[in-house]
């Protein structure tokens, strides 16, 4: 496979597929005793059959509450508190139907069979997907069962398939230990095995390499690059790394204080970033062709907490392109910049 680089990110795709999972303005807020914390608010984005969205933005600006509130799976005091996840839901042979997931409770019989069997979560730490007491089989197996109809001697055997499929050596015996006894990326493997091996449409990763060293980060993206093309799923890929979008997605959604600031093709989003903290993001990336000890431009200020949300663009105090008496007064929208971006930013009409 030719990897590509920073500088290389995937090509366009030639044609453009109806969207398995639409979220639309998604807000999810936490009630704190010290005052209600907007963790996401407003965030849209879609994902394509089979393709690989990246979540990127600095950390505590929402990327996985987002995720969790796909599967209805945030901490308390969080809630989900407005917006759509609409899901094309298969709802017989050939046939599709819109369900939108926010119109069932988090613990009904259509969220539980949705959550694990038709989109799967992987974290950053292993250890939150297992528990410590049961062995690794017996996990998966568990998990099998619970969303398909087979008798434990044949999830036995595709949960042992599964940690033959990913990487890891002497399955049957693994099969036998314990969580704690498996190292750090072992683990890894063994949670994507369970994550994958319901067959679930779509696979969130939450940072999953995040705590690995960089050998294993690499064999873990690479890893997670051939299942998606052998299964087929789309995958929500989330972190705070461009190098790793620029490996792996095939659109991206850039994520500023709990909404979505921008959106594109990832080809399109390196080559012409649209707006300000895009453009920000990637100029703070290393580059192999700078002078040495050339001083890596940064972004100005810090992000602000989300119970401190700035009025107007929550970018307006850190932009370099800042217009007074615009900027801090309205929110700019998400509107369509050209052929290929989405942008919130009052450079673009508009928005
Ligand atoms: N249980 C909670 N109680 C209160 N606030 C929370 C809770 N969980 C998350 N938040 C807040 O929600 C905001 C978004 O958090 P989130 O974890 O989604 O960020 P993130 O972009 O994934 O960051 P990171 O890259 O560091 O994981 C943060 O400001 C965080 O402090």
């Amino acid at each position: 496979m030719t990897q590509r680089t920073l500088t290389q990110p995937k090509p366009p795709p030639t044609t453009q597929a109806e969207p398995l999972l639409q979220v639309r303005n998604l807000q999810t807020y936490f009630f704190t005793e010290e005052g209600v914390v907007h963790a996401v608010d407003g965030a849209s984005f879609d994902v394509l059959p089979g393709r690989t969205l990246g979540i990127v933005g600095e950390s505590g600006c929402g990327k996985s509450v987002a995720a969790k509130s796909i599967l209805q799976i945030v901490d308390r005091p969080g809630r989900i508190v407005g917006g759509e996840i609409l899901y094309n839901y298969p709802a017989g042979p050939g046939q599709i139907r819109q369900v939108n997931l926010l119109s069932f409770p988090a613990d009904s019989p259509e969220m539980r069979a949705i959550r694990g069997g038709e989109i799967s979560m992987i974290f950053q730490e292993p250890m939150s997907s297992f528990s410590p007491v049961h062995t690794v089989g017996d996990q998966i197996v568990e998990a099998i069962r619970l969303h398909n109809r087979v008798d434990k001697a044949t999830a036995w055997e595709t949960a042992r398939e599964w940690l033959h499929h990913v990487g890891i050596p002497n399955p049957s015996q693994r099969m036998h230990e314990y969580p704690y006894r498996l190292s750090g990326g072992q683990c890894q493997r063994a949670m994507i095995a369970m994550a994958l091996a319901t067959n679930p449409r779509i696979l969130i990763a939450d940072e999953p390499t995040t705590a690995l060293d960089v050998t294993t980060q690499a064999q873990i993206l690479n890893l997670l690059r051939r299942l998606q093309a052998e299964q087929g799923m789309a995958m929500i890929f989330i972190t705070h790394d461009l190098g790793v979008i620029a490996e792996l997605a095939d659109e991206v959604a850039v994520m500023y204080l709990g909404r979505v600031v921008e959106r594109a093709p990832v080809y399109e989003l390196f080559r012409n970033p649209k707006h300000p903290y895009t453009r920000a993001l990637l100029q703070s990336i290393p580059r192999l062709d700078a002078r040495p000890r050339e001083r890596l431009p940064s972004i100005e200020g810090s992000i602000p907490h989300p119970q401190n949300r700035p009025p107007g663009c929550p970018f307006h105090p850190r932009c370099p392109d800042f217009m007074p008496g615009v900027c801090d007064q309205r929110e700019p929208r998400l509107a369509a910049v050209g052929d290929h971006h989405e942008a919130s930013c009052f450079l673009y009409p508009g928005c």
